[in-house]
Order: C-alpha cells, then sequence, then structure tokens
C-alpha cells in the first residue's frame, strides 16, 4: 500500500503557503533568516523533514528545535536534531534546502523523491520531539511543525519551552533505552543536580572560591530554566539570576558579553568587584564568564578559558586514576593565540583545529578517547567514547588500585554525569566550571591569571556576494577570490604576533575579519588594513570599514 501524501499539499495549501519565492539555505544553524515573518511554511516543511528523516532512522527520535539562539528578538529559525543528539546530518541539509525551496504544488513530488532517493516507507513509524525558545512568535510556528508532522502522520511529543541542549538530551535519552537519563525536564535537572551535589559534597566555599554567581539569562530561556534549578540547588549554589523577563539577548547575553568585551546591561546594583558572572545566550547553548575589577576593568573568560579550565582538570584527573586515555582539545581559529599556546606547552594536552560551527568541533572530538571542544564564544563541551567511560567505571571499582586512584575514578564518573555530551550546554557548562573552581579553590582572578589573551578583534564586512569565499585548513587560509590571501599575510607580517583570517559567515550576510597580536591598538590597525583589503577586492558594500566602527 503506498502511503497517501495528499494531505502534505491540502495543509500547505489551506494554512502553510509560500508566500513569495525567496531561496533560503540550511546552514551551519538551520535555517535561520533574517527575521521570523513569513517562516511558517518553513517551519512546516521541517515537520515534514523530521517524520522523514526519523523513518530515514528505522524510526528513531528526531528533534525540531525553534530558535534563533543569540540573535535579536525579530528573529526566528528551525533546526533538526539527530538520533544521538547530533546537528542533522550534512547530506540531509541539502534536502532540507531543497524541500524549503520548492513551490507548495512541487512539495508532494518532493516529498515522494526524498522517500524514494532514501529508501522510505512512508507507512512506517516516526517520532519527533519539538522544542521552542522564548521568543513571542515560537508558540505560532511550533504549530506549523506540528502540522507538517501530522500530515506525513508521524508520532510528536511537544516539550514547549526548553533550552536547545534540553532537547538534544531529550532525543538522546529516548534513541539509547533511556541509557543517557530520562527524557523529561526533571530527568535532565536531576541527572545535572545529582552529579553536582555529590562532587561537590558538604564544602560550599573552599579557598578562594565562594558559592555566589551573577546569571544573566540573556532574558530567554536560560533564564527560565536557571530559576527552576535555584530552588533545587538548596545552597550548594547561590545564584542571583538577571535579565530574565527583558528583551531576548537585548544588551546581554553571551553573544552581546562576548562581541562587545564589556558587562551586560542590566547588572544588579549589589553586585561587588570581582564578582563572579556568567552569560549565556538566547537558547542557553552557549556561556561565558566575566568580571569587573576594583579599578572597573572588564575581564572577559570565554570559550576558550573554559576549554583550558576544563581540560586541565581532567587532565589531572585522569592521570590520578592511572587510565590510559588518549585526550585531546579542539577549537576553532577563533581561539585565541595565547589560549593554544597555553593548552600546548603548559597543559601539554594536544590541539585540533576545526571549521567553524560545533558540528565540525564535535565530530572532530570524537578522534579521541576524552574530546575537550569549545568555540571561542562560549559553545563546547566534553565528549568521552564508551571505551573511555568502561574503563574509569572499572577502575573506579578496582580493588587492585589505590584509594587515591580509585576515588579519582569515581570524580572522573561524577564529571561525566554532570556533563551533556550531546551538544554544548550552557547550564551543564556553568556547573561543570563551578566544579572545577570548586576544586581548585578558585576565583575567576586565579582563572585568569593562568594566561594572558592576545588582543583581539571581530570585525563584519558586508560584500555583494560572500559565496565567492573559499577557505582551507580550516578556514585559516583563504582560497578565494584569488591573491586575497597574499595580501593578508603580506599585512599581517607587520604586526607582532599578528595572526589574520577571514571568511564568509555561515549564519549572517557578511564576511568575518578576525585579527590577534601583541597591542591592541596594533590588533585594530590590523583589523582594519585587513577588512579594507577584503573591501577592496571582494566588492565591498556601503561605507568603507573604519576604526570608529569596530
Ligand atoms: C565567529 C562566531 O562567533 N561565529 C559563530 C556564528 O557562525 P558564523 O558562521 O561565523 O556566522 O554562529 C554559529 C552558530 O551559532 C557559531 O557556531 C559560530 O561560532
Ligand atoms: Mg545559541
Amino acid at each position: 500500500m503506498t502511503f497517501n501524501l495528499r494531505q502534505v499539499y491540502a495543509f500547505a495549501r489551506e494554512y502553510h503557503q509560500r508566500p513569495t519565492p525567496r531561496r533560503i539555505q540550511y546552514r551551519t544553524a538551520g535555517f535561520r533568516p533574517s527575521d521570523a515573518d513569513n517562516l511558517d511554511y518553513v517551519m512546516y516543511r521541517m515537520g515534514l523533514l523530521a517524520v522523514l528523516r526519523s523513518r530515514a532512522k528505522g524510526g528513531q527520535v528526531i528533534g525540531v528545535m525553534i530558535t534563533a539562539s543569540h540573535n535579536p528578538e525579530q528573529d526566528n529559525g528551525v533546526k533538526l536534531v539527530d538520533p544521538m543528539g547530533e546537528m542533522l546530518e550534512q547530506s540531509w541539509e541539502r534536502l532540507a534546502t531543497d524541500l524549503v525551496n520548492v513551490s507548495d504544488a512541487d512539495l508532494e513530488g518532493q516529498i515522494a523523491k526524498i522517500s524514494t532517493e532514501q529508501g522510505i516507507d512512508n507507512n512506517e513509524p516516526a517520532k519527533v520531539y519539538v522544542g521552542m525558545d522564548t521568543r513571542y512568535h515560537s508558540p505560532q510556528l511550533a504549530k506549523a511543525v506540528l502540522n507538517g508532522i501530522a500530515a506525513l502522520k508521524g508520532s510528536v511529543r511537544d516539550f514547549g519551552i526548553v533550552t536547545t541542549p534540553m532537547l538534544h538530551y531529550f532525543v538522546t535519552c529516548s534513541n539509547t533505552d533511556l541509557a543517557y537519563g530520562l527524557p523529561t525536564e526533571e530527568g535532565y535537572m536531576t541527572k545535572l543536580l545529582t552529579a553536582f551535589k555529590r562532587i561537590r559534597g558538604n564544602t560550599f566555599a573552599k579557598g578562594n572560591y565562594t558559592n555566589k554567581v551573577f546569571y544573566d539569562g540573556a532574558n530567554g530561556v536560560g533564564s527560565l530554566k536557571m530559576l527552576g534549578f535555584v530552588r533545587k540547588f538548596d545552597g550548594y549554589l547561590d545564584v542571583k539570576v538577571f535579565n530574565s523577563n527583558g528583551k531576548i539577548n537585548f544588551n546581554c547575553g553571551a553573544d552581546f558579553v562576548k562581541t562587545n568585551q564589556r558587562a551586560p546591561h542590566g547588572i544588579p546594583e549589589d553586585l561587588e568587584p570581582n564578582a563572579r558572572c556568567v552569560s549565556v545566550d538566547g537558547d542557553a547553548d552557549r556561556v561565558v564568564y566575566y568580571y569587573t575589577d576594583e579599578d572597573g576593568v572588564f575581564h572577559l573568560l570565554d570559550g576558550d578559558r573554559i576549554a583550558t579550565l576544563i581540560a586541565g582538570y581532567l587532565k589531572e584527573l585522569v592521570e590520578k586514576c592511572g587510565v590510559e586515555l588518549e585526550m585531546g582539545l579542539v577549537q576553532t581559529a577563533y581561539a585565541n593565540g595565547a589560549s593554544t599556546d597555553y593548552i600546548v606547552n603548559q597543559l601539554k594536552v594536544p590541539v585540533a583545529c576545526a571549521p567553524t560551527g560545533v558540528k565540525h568541533l564535535h565530530h572532530k572530538a570524537l578522534d579521541y578517547d576524552v574530546g575537550v571542544y569549545f568555540e571561542a564564544n562560549g559553545h563546547g563541551t566534553v565528549i568521552y567514547n564508551a571505551e573511555a567511560k568502561k574503563r574509569i567505571a572499572a577502575a573506579s571499582k578496582d580493588e587492585s588500585l589505590t584509594q587515591e586512584q580509585r576515588d579519582a575514578a569515581k570524580l572522573l564518573l561524577s564529571t561525566i554525569d554532570l556533563t551533556n555530551e550531546t551538544v554544548g550546554d550552557a547550564i551543564s557548562d556553568m556547573l561543570l566550571v563551578e566544579t572545577v573552581l570548586h576544586y581548585r579553590g578558585w576565583s575567576l582572578q586565579d582563572w585568569f591569571a593562568a594566561y594572558a589573551d592576545l588582543p583581539n578583534v571581530l570585525m563584519k564586512v558586508k560584500v555583494e556576494d560572500r559565496n565567492v569565499f573559499t577557505t582551507t585548513d580550516a578556514e585559516r587560509v583563504c582560497v578565494k577570490p584569488e591573491g586575497l590571501q597574499d595580501a593578508i599575510n603580506e599585512i599581517v607580517a607587520k604586526y607582532p604576533r599578528g595572526r589574520s583570517f577571514v571568511r564568509p559567515s555561515g549564519t549572517e550576510d557578511v564576511v568575518r575579519v578576525y585579527a590577534e597580536s601583541e597591542t591592541k591598538d596594533g590588533t585594530l590597525q590590523l583589523a582594519l588594513e585587513v577588512a579594507n583589503v577584503v573591501f577592496d577586492r571582494a566588492g565591498g558594500v556601503g561605507a568603507r570599514p573604519e576604526l570608529a566602527k569596530i
């Protein structure tokens, strides 16, 4: 019997019409056009695609997350989550793009085509989990996703408002026979809180570490969920949540703090100098730390710092428990050069560089038994392979080892439990950072003293067509437009410890220019020179890049 696809077009025509044709593309962050208007048909079609994907994966659960992450309030977007909590497989990104760009009348044909090509039987069961962030248009868009799922007769579980990493976690739990935890909000919180409290024991403060944290929730789902955690911390952690009910990401959140290298608006008035502050982004998959010292100087501890902190801790525990494991740290080209030097020379952990976008980092991190990966903007996590987990678990019970070795193995096991391995998770990462700081008895100042960042600048240049840019070597070398890299090299050579690269953004219609060097002024100058060379040679649009605009 052939599945009847008529419902697909009927719903599309009736409720989810594609308005004026415009081509949009599924990229690193899924579909994220510049605003939420006219996204309805995209959502409907992603509901359809999620069902097809679930069937292609033998009926495993697929996730659909409605969010525009750190972008402004008027934006929205959608991305699919694969069975093990990974981002949608690359070859399906193209299928997503094709499906969203056909006319309403061609929709059924396209579904039939994908089904045939992928060997999908549309009579088979399919399961989709749906989540959304707190944007005011998300509920409406979620309805369109649900209709898409219904049109292809998939079953659905709607989680309502959740963080992106929570949805990844739910999907993974369901597809691993609950071995990873329970796919409920309660299950998620219990898993993290139990591990966190177990590790911390009875000492809330230790050395220079105090348990007070100021938490900027970016006026998004991250604040909502943290308020839930706050009620269950039982004094282990004293978290003061701010930016919990204003405009999402507006003058606050991890992206604002990282990009502007300054504290967010909305900081509570009773904030003391040097107090430990943390910001997450609009869907709570990124986190950065910072403090302002007694001279009013702002200090940022970003994803590079978090990676070094966690990697140093894990390396110590792995050595202590005596299990031989290969550990590695994955960064992108945006990682500060000083952090890379520190990891290689001080921590003595191997470093790999991957292209921007967590899926690339995640993939690279799979090469190690214990792979730590973070983007400089604060998006990352740690993954452990099955063999590593087995051996650590065995060590924790091995009577032939010393008590100290067994204890280190136990601590490592709890640390694994505290980690959301499926994807970068601001809340889990924050609890990990708190754990390591507590373990070391460190204040943020102690952590900050580990190494000194090189001054760095990130600029955007608008060009006629960013697709003319191609890069290689994990985006560190620009291949096209031809000759551009040579020009960049010449500029960089003039600046001590200089480094700069350019690449087309995957989420915005711009080319990004990164620069770092020994001095702040030099770095500004370097960034400006490179931005201008991009502007001149690659069809810059609008005003020329200027120092005042950096
Ligand atoms: C320099 C930078 O921060 N780039 C971000 C940004 O990608 P672009 O491709 O640079 O636009 O958004 C991605 C998705 O959130 C994130 O993974 C990445 O780190
Ligand atoms: Mg995000």
